[in-house]
């Protein structure tokens, strides 16, 4: 697909989003960005710059941290979700998100997957259980690894094969956005591979990715686009193979270039 929009095709945008920590501090200033079906986005910039926070403002995260407010429209299938009666409930079904830390549940990797499905009413038979566990798994390159085990502790497993028990489990929901937060800064370069192949075969079949990373090398891999953060503001944005060979803003060029991180 190709990776580009602007926000009135787009299938989640920003108009404007600022984020302040204990009703005050303007952590985010206005940003607005899109994003589309089917492609990957990667948030890049120093640390503290904004990325994590923004990530969060996609699907409504924010409203768990006390004294933070939000505002600025964000527009999810041309709807502003960011109005006090929004149902989180079921927004996050849609736009599911990844840790930095593998998350997984204390219980069986078929359980994990199976939790929030069950939940939300979805499962109605043991075939249809069995079908979505192995989906989901395949989905997250973990079937084969899992397949005989499916009974046993998703704790159990290594730390690059719970991180992608995480991403089935938010498959298993069938969201069009998943958001990663940093999702691979606790792996190893190998399980770290296999994430990054996962992503870009999730964002194969029309979900929309969107992955805040501090490795440049990973940001280049994964993403179709990309946008860099610079103390709370997004400062460019682009394809990213512009923003990584022709960047327009100094203070990018200079942090590409690795004159700070
Ligand atoms: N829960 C919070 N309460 C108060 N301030 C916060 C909170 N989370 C983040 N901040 C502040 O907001 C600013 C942006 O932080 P954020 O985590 O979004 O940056 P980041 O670019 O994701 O950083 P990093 O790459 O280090 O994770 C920082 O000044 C940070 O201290």
């Amino acid at each position: 697909m190709t990776p580009t929009s602007g926000e009135g095709s787009a299938l989640l945008y920003t108009k404007d989003v600022t984020v302040k920590y204990d009703y005050t501090h303007e952590a985010l200033h206005p940003t607005s960005l899109s994003f589309d079906a089917g492609t990957v986005t990667a948030l890049i910039g120093p640390s503290g710059c904004g990325k994590s926070t923004y990530l969060r403002c996609l699907n409504l995260m924010n409203r768990e941290i006390p004294r933070c407010v939000v505002e600025g429209e964000i527009h999810y299938h041309d709807h502003d979700v960011n109005t006090p009666d929004e149902n989180l409930f079921e927004l996050r079904k849609s736009i599911g998100m990844v840790f930095q830390q593998p998350t997984p549940f204390r219980k069986s990797i078929r359980e994990n997957i199976l939790f929030a499905p069950k939940r939300h009413g979805r499962i109605k038979s043991r075939e249809e259980a069995d079908e979505l566990v192995e989906t989901s798994l395949r989905q997250a390159a973990l079937w084969d690894e899992v397949k005989d085990k499916l009974n046993q502790s998703g704790l159990g497993l290594s730390g690059g094969q719970q991180q992608r028990l995480c991403i089935a489990r938010t498959l298993a929901m069938k969201p069009d956005v998943v958001l990663f937060d940093e999702p691979c800064s606790a792996l190893d370069p190998i399980s770290t591979y296999s994430i990054e192949e996962t992503i870009r075969s999730i964002a194969s079949t029309g979900i929309c990715c969107i992955i805040v990373t501090h490795n440049m090398e990973q940001a280049t891999r994964v993403s179709d686009r990309t946008a860099f953060f610079y103390v709370g503001n997004m400062v460019e944005t682009g394809t990213t193979k512009q923003i990584f060979s022709a960047p327009n803003d100094q203070r990018l060029a200079n942090y590409l270039s690795g004159r700070f991180g």
